[in-house]
Parts: C-alpha cells; sequence; structure tokens
C-alpha cells in the first residue's frame, strides 16, 4: 500500500499538497512535523505534515519527499486547527498562516541566503566534516544559496547542517540582516568546567594563592552566589565587590571564568518580593465576578476605567492558572508597551516569564517556540504582540487582551490579515481556554457582545488610589483665536495649566496627532500644494531637516524655494504636527526640558525605551507626543494633560472616527492623575460642542456607545454587518478601472449582499499604484461562509481572465 503525507508549503497557494514517502518513513512521522520536499522544477521548501493518509492524488503523481526535519512534533494539533481557521475567515491560504506563524529559521528553502557571520567564535576544528566545507566556502563567498551548499556538499539533503550552523553562530540568515533591533545585552562570567565541583575548587585556589586580589575576588564571587542564586553581571559583581575590570580580565584570561552574554530580558530572573501586592476590595471583587462569570462564559471583558488596575487583576488571574499548572498568555498591542510590562510581570512571577515579538532575534524566537512547545517552567507566561498567538502552546489556559480596543491588534498587510483579538477567541476555544479583554474604552464590537450577553461583563468603575477620574477643560479655539488669547497654538488656559504643573514640579503630556512641523506646504499665490510624485498625497514638511517628505512611502525631497507652479517665493505652511509644537514650547518654556515622542523619535534603537525611561525619571518636564502616548502608560507624577486640537481626530472619513476618538481622548486624559491627586485634561477644539467632545468631557461611553451603534445600525456597518474589501491596485489607471468594474459586476449579480464601489480612495495613488476599493457588506442573517466561499469563486474567475491576470487584489476581513 503506498503511504501519503498532505503537507502545507509556506506559499500563497490555495491547496495542500501530497507526497509519497516510504512505510518506515510513515510509521516515523506525525503530524506537525517539518519534512523538507522538492516543489515545482527545482525548488526545496521545508513543508508541514498535516496529515498521513493512503489517498493517491488525482491529478498528479505524488513526489517524494526529501528528508524529514524533525525528531518530534514542531506543530501542534490545535496550531494547525487555529491556523485553517484563520486561512478560511480571512480568506488567504493555509500556507500564508504558516509563514507568517514559523520563525524563519525554521523554514529553510532552496532560496534561502545563508550569511558567513564574521563575528563567529567557533572554532572550526568543533566543526562535522560537512559543516567544514560549508564553512570553507564561505571564506571564499560570503553569501551562499542554500542551493549553492548543496552543490558544495553534492547532496540533496542540507537543512540539518545549516541548522546546526545556525545554532552554533557560523552563519546567519539574509532576512536576520533586517532585524535592526539588538536586544540590550548584560555580560555575565561563570566558572569554567574545569573549576567546578570539589577538585576544581582546590586546583583553583591554588592557581589564584599569589595574586591576593584576584583570590579575595574569587572568593566574594562564591559569596554572592550562594546569596543571590542567579547568574549575576559583570557590572554588579564589580559594584558589590569593587573589583576592578583588570582582575577579572586575568581571571578569565587564565581559563578561570568565562564570559557569556544574555539579553537583559532573558536573563534567569528572581522573583522580587516587594513586587507582591493585594488586591483593593474593589479589585478584589472584580476578580471574584470574573472567576465566576467563567464557569459560565469563555471570554469576559474587564471594562475598567484608567488607572483602576486592571493588570494587578490580569495578574492575580494569571498566578491562579499557574497553580493550576496551565500556561497564559498576556497579548500587549505594541512592542513599545511590553518593557513597563515585562518588568512589572518580571517581579512577580520570576523566571516563568518568557516574551515573544516581532523585535526578538530569531535564535531566541526558536528557543521560546521550543520552551513553550515542551511546556517548560520558563514559559507559563508568554507576554507578547499579536504574532504570540501563533506559538505552539502546550496547556494553554487562559489569554488576556490588553487594551483590546487597539487596532495595532489588527494585521493589515501582509496577509493573514488577522485580528489578534478575535483569532484569540477562537484559539481558547479551541484550546479550551478562557479569554480576559481588558479595556478602559472597549471597542462597539466588544461590548455589543458583552450586552448580547456572548461575553461576560465585569466593571471597574474607580481608580486604584479611589482617586478621581480627571477633569476635562474644553478651550473654544475660535473664541480664543478671535480674542487674541493665544500664543501660537496655546491658549491662555493652557499656558498657564502647565506653569502651574510646571512649579508643582509636576511633568505634563501634550498631543498632538501628527508628525512633522506642519503638514501641508501652500504656495500664498497660487494655492499649489506640493504633492508625492508616487502617491496620492501632499508631502510634509520636517524642520529639523529641511525638507519635504510623503508619510506614505518615504519619499523626500529638499524644501523647495520656490512654488514648483508660479515660481512664486511666497510660500506658507498650514496646519501643524509635533515639531512645530515642540519649537513653540522651547520659546513658552526657555528653561524646561522638553521632548518629542513620535515616529521620528523613536525610531533608533530602544528609542521609544529610552524617552520613556528618561520621563519616568523625571528628566523630562514636558512631553509631546502623537497618538503613541495614549496607549497605557502609567506615570506618576503627571497631572496635565493637554490636547492642542483635538478635531483632526474627528474628521477621519472612515465610520469608526468618532468611536476612535472618544477612545484615544479617554485614553489620553487617562495618563493625567492616576496616583495621588484629580488630574485635569485641556482639550482645545474648535469644536466644543461636537458629541464626542462632550461624552469624553463627561465620560459619558455608554452615551458614545448608543449613539454610535445607532449610526452603524443606520448606514449597515459592524458589528451589525461584516465587511470584506477588496483592494485592487495597478500601475495603468484604465486597465484598473475596467477590471475593477468587471469584478464589481459580477459581485454584485451572483452575491445576495451588499456590494458597494468600485471606489477610488481618498488616496487613490501610492507607490505609483493606482488604487480601487470594492467593499461588501454581509448582513448578520445572511451565511459568512458561503457568501465568502463564493467571493473566491468569482475572484478564481477574475484571475482567469488574461487581460487582468497583473491586477493586484487583496482581501481584507473585518478590515476596519
Ligand atoms: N492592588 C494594587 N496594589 C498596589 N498598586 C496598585 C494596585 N492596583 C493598581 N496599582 C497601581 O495603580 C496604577 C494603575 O494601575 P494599572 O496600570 O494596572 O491600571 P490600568 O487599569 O491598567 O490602567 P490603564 O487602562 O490606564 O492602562 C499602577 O501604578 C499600579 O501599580
Ligand atoms: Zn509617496
Amino acid at each position: 500500500m503506498y503511504c501519503f503525507i498532505e503537507v502545507v508549503v509556506p506559499l500563497a497557494l490555495d491547496a495542500t499538497f501530497t507526497y509519497l514517502v516510504s512505510e518506515t518513513e510513515f510509521d516515523y512521522l506525525q503530524v506537525g512535523m517539518r519534512v523538507a520536499v522538492p516543489f515545482g522544477k527545482s525548488k526545496v521548501y521545508t513543508a508541514l505534515v498535516i496529515e498521513k493518509h493512503h489517498r493517491k492524488p488525482e491529478l498528479y503523481k505524488a513526489k517524494e519527499i526529501q528528508e524529514i526535519l524533525d525528531g518530534g512534533v514542531v506543530v501542534t494539533p490545535i496550531q494547525i486547527e487555529h491556523w485553517k481557521w484563520i486561512s478560511n475567515y480571512y480568506m488567504c491560504s493555509i500556507g500564508e498562516v504558516y509563514r507568517a506563524a514559523m520563525p524563519s529559521r525554521l523554514l529553510l528553502e532552496s532560496e534561502t541566503l545563508i550569511h558567513f557571520n564574521t563575528a563567529t567564535t567557533v572554532d572550526p576544528k568543533e566543526l562535522s566534516d560537512q559543516e567544514f566545507l560549508v564553512y570553507e566556502a564561505l571564506q571564499f563567498q560570503a553569501i551562499l544559496k542554500v542551493e549553492e551548499i548543496v552543490a558544495v556538499l553534492n547532496k540533496k539533503t542540507v537543512f540539518p547542517i545549516i541548522q546546526s550552523l545556525l545554532e552554533k553562530g557560523v552563519v546567519y540568515l539574509h532576512e536576520e540582516l533586517i532585524e535592526r533591533y539588538k536586544p540590550k545585552q548584560l555580560r555575565y562570567i561563570r566558572l569554567t568546567e574545569a573549576y567546578e565541583g570539589d577538585e576544581g575548587l582546590a586546583s583553583l585556589l591554588e592557581i589564584v594563592s599569589r595574586a591576593a586580589k584576584q583570590r579575595e575576588f574569587v572568593l566574594k564571587y562564591f559569596q554572592l552566589q550562594a546569596t543571590y542564586k542567579k547568574p549575576i553581571s559583570v557590572k554588579e559583581l564589580q559594584e558589590e565587590t569593587g573589583v576592578t575590570p583588570s582582575v577579572i580580565k586575568a581571571l578569565v584570561d587564565k581559563g578561570v571564568f568565562e564570559e557569556y552574554y544574555l539579553n537583559q530580558d532573558r536573563v534567569v530572573f528572581q522573583e522580587d518580593e516587594q513586587a507582591s501586592f493585594v488586591l483593593s476590595e474593589a479589585q478584589q471583587e472584580a476578580m471574584s465576578e470574573i472567576e465566576e462569570q467563567f464557569e459560565s462564559k469563555d471570554v469576559v471583558l474587564l471594562y475598567g476605567v484608567t488607572a483602576s488596575g486592571k493588570t494587578e487583576v490580569y495578574i492575580k488571574l494569571i498566578e491562579e492558572i499557574l497553580k493550576q499548572g496551565g500556561q497564559s498568555l498576556f497579548l500587549v498591542p505594541e512592542i513599545g508597551l511590553t518593557a513597563q510590562l515585562v518588568s512589572r510581570l518580571v517581579a512577580y512571577f520570576g523566571n516563568q516569564v518568557a516574551v515573544y515579538h516581532s523585535k526578538y532575534s530569531q535564535n531566541e524566537r526558536v528557543e521560546v517556540w521550543g520552551q513553550i512547545l515542551a511546556d517548560s517552567e520558563k514559559a507559563q507566561v508568554i507576554i507578547g504582540t499579536r504574532s504570540a498567538l501563533f506559538l505552539p502552546f502546550a496547556n494553554l489556559k487562559l489569554i488576556v487582551v490588553d487594551e483590546e480596543h487597539e487596532a495595532s491588534y489588527k494585521q493589515q498587510d501582509p496577509a493573514p490579515r488577522y485580528h489578534a483579538r478575535d483569532a484569540a477567541v477562537v484559539l481558547a476555544m479551541q484550546s479550551k481556554a478562557k479569554v480576559l479583554l481588558g479595556s478602559a474604552t472597549p471597542s462597539l464590537e466588544t461590548y455589543y457582545n458583552a450586552f448580547q450577553s456572548k461575553y461576560g461583563l465585569v466593571k471597574l468603575t474607580t481608580r486604584f488610589s479611589n482617586v478621581i477620574l480627571p477633569d476635562v477643560v474644553l478651550v473654544d479655539l475660535k473664541e480664543k483665536y478671535k480674542r487674541k488669547e493665544m500664543t501660537g497654538h496655546f491658549s491662555d488656559v493652557m499656558v498657564s495649566e502647565i506653569n502651574q504643573a510646571l512649579s508643582l514640579g509636576e511633568q505634563v503630556i501634550l498631543f498632538q496627532n501628527r508628525r512633522g512641523f506642519s503638514p501641508v506646504v501652500e504656495c500664498m499665490t497660487c494655492g499649489a500644494v506640493p504633492e508625492c510624485p508616487h502617491c496620492d498625497v501632499s508631502l510634509t514638511y520636517h524642520k529639523y531637516r529641511n525638507e519635504l517628505r510623503c508619510h506614505y512611502c518615504g519619499y523626500a525631497s529638499a524644501m523647495p524655494k520656490q512654488c514648483y507652479r508660479c515660481h512664486s517665493v511666497d510660500l506658507d505652511t498650514r496646519g501643524f504636527g509635533t515639531e512645530q509644537v515642540e519649537e513653540e514650547l522651547f520659546s513658552l518654556f526657555p528653561n524646561k526640558k522638553i521632548a518629542r515622542m513620535d515616529q521620528d523619535t523613536t525610531r533608533g534603537k530602544y528609542g521609544f525605551e529610552k524617552l520613556l525611561d528618561a520621563f519616568q525619571k523625571r528628566e523630562i518636564d514636558i512631553m509631546v507626543g502623537t497618538q503613541m502616548l495614549a496607549k497605557g502608560l502609567d506615570f506618576d507624577n503627571v497631572n496635565l494633560v493637554g490636547v492642542l486640537n483635538a478635531d483632526n481626530s474627528l474628521y477621519h472619513p472612515d465610520f469608526r472616527a468618532h468611536e476612535r476618538a472618544y477612545q484615544m481622548l479617554t485614553q489620553l486624559g487617562g495618563r493625567a492623575g492616576r496616583k495621588e491627586k484629580k488630574g485635569r485634561v485641556i482639550i482645545q477644539t474648535y469644536n466644543p460642542y461636537h458629541n464626542i467632545i462632550q461624552q469624553v468631557t463627561n465620560n459619558d461611553y455608554e452615551g458614545m456607545y448608543k449613539e454610535q451603534m445607532y449610526e452603524r445600525y443606520i448606514f449597515k456597518y459592524p458589528p451589525f454587518y461584516r465587511l470584506v474589501r477588496l483592494n485592487l491596485r495597478h500601475r495603468e489607471f484604465e486597465k484598473l478601472k475596467d477590471a475593477s468594474l468587471w469584478l464589481y459586476n459580477n459581485l454584485r449579480d451572483q452575491l445576495a449582499v451588499p456590494v458597494l464601489g468600485p471606489e477610488e480612495p481618498a488616496i487613490n495613488r501610492i507607490r505609483n499604484q493606482y488604487i480601487r476599493v470594492i467593499l461588501i457588506k454581509i448582513p448578520q442573517d445572511k451565511p459568512l461562509v458561503s457568501t465568502k466561499k463564493q467571493i473566491q469563486r468569482i475572484l478564481k474567475s477574475f484571475e482567469a481572465i488574461g487581460g487582468y491576470r497583473s491586477v493586484k487584489v487583496t482581501i481584507n476581513v473585518d478590515f476596519y
């Protein structure tokens, strides 16, 4: 009887593929192992086994696999189920999910580029014969394709050799070049093997017997080691013992100690006694309610006002799960936020905490992957951004989704375009785990689900320290300008509030939702506005570099001296961004330390962390920034938050604009007065009577919810309708127009649901590609699965039309 396996290849292909294996291989292989398979004419991919069977493929002759790559399962059956769900629901291929989910080191393929690591410390003598051959080849050519290594070794099966070279640090993958992030590393020393144990100790003392300083250090090292019971960094050793670097160096040279490096957040941590805390009565109550609701509900929303201490409730819940021996996943919307949280969790749980996000190196990702799969001690609490959802949990019992309303949980590009909160709910169901969603400003969908009793709902209505929520003061910009009570973009109210806060030694946060100096440069003579040559947007003026930049494609040009159209020199700027606010602050508060937090200042290594750190240490008096500031940060010396112009967040061509504006302003305000005294939020606006502004002022989430839900209902938006958006792109305007019309007509005629478009979006060209959008609205009472199938069928016929093949179509389900 023939033996076959069904595999997924990491490509955007609809199908899975059948390969032939021997009986022995068949017995050995398990679902969730990786195999190297030949594919197409000459390619080799790392494929994933998802089924074993005896069904001969009808349309093609099954090829044989090249080799088995794993000794055990690396992907669990639950993961495979989950990936299938993602691929079905978000209308992408399971190959795309597989590719996104796995650390790229686990996905070698024939085209992978292997770089020689010039910083390698490996002694070639320690390499196997075959490894050495590759090493040697790399001396002549520092970058090899996997297929070239095949030629060098004159054998087909080379992935395990490359894997081993990767682990030894002799080579790295081309993809890893792009990982600019170098985690902060600390230097450690430890006794070399020769000097371990009693015998070792005797010879060690012998060696240092004639060097007093070295002997003294060695003894102190033993003492410290005994008290700390964890690795002590060289820096700590120097501080504790007063030893000079030269003494340590001498001991390393003698081979007594060896140096090694650990990433700061991967050090084996110990719990910090001081990290323990007791829940307040309100928190305790919330916690019991959550546990109670978990008995009947799989998902519970913790709706707690800002600074109510939701994190502490999460921590206690996770602790309960730990006691039962289960793994917990703690999802955060952005990497920048992990630092504050990791230290909080690590202090509490010690080395049971693992971290996983896209800035982690491939090595670390592979390591964490293995630990989670093995249900290791070190991976009981996993903190991560959305991609942590793809990890191989062996025993997942709880998923916490913090700030569940955050848009960054949705992956926009590339596929899989999944929403991590929603995918988490499904993963939990498949894993028989529970989900806790937390927010001070829940998304409408989530609140609706709670409202419908699909999710449980627990409220925390008071701040932890019982401080009252901040007062909101509205400043009417129209009035202020009329009465000439403005200095630049600052009203007199804003200036005096800032002065008062500063005089009390407090720090201030200011918000302007635009980076750069001013968004638009305009010719005062003819009104022309410089635009990006590749995108349909105006360029943003960045004063610091005196250039115009496109925020969509990164195009930059020097600030022109004359209008490109009428050559007038009378150019002026309209609107304003963080850079301009910062400049005005310098002149308004000349003696104060002012910093700016936006994409431009946080780009570098640790940019974000450094700013947060400095602010925490009170080295900054006023911090001005974009929406980055609104996200879950916890500072205890901020009682004043100012919004320079609330209006531009109100007017976005997006059905969620109002909900988002409410969330943003409330979250921003939530940074004020978290610890001791009631804070103040100053909002400058031209529309003080706008409903959203009023709802923010009155802290009226329910009011906002009711009003927005009404609009969603009337205008056919989620949660009443499901949205599927198709984006079509092409360089040629006419071709795109034809193609999108064809697609639209077919969708409209064949689907029994509303289809809108094909529309030109507000920005109708990016990177020289024109864009058209088709929107499909699926009402709640129409079957989702079959409608999606129909859409896919129509797309297939679309692709089959020769003239349209070059038009790129992307599908985005729940794109908002
Ligand atoms: N039980 C407790 N014991 C000691 N400190 C606490 C406790 N609960 C909360 N805090 C402190 O109160 C502050 C606010 O808590 P936390 O950051 O968890 O609020 P949050 O609800 O997550 O707020 P936000 O939604 O604004 O992010 C923190 O500084 C936290 O350390
Ligand atoms: Zn551009």
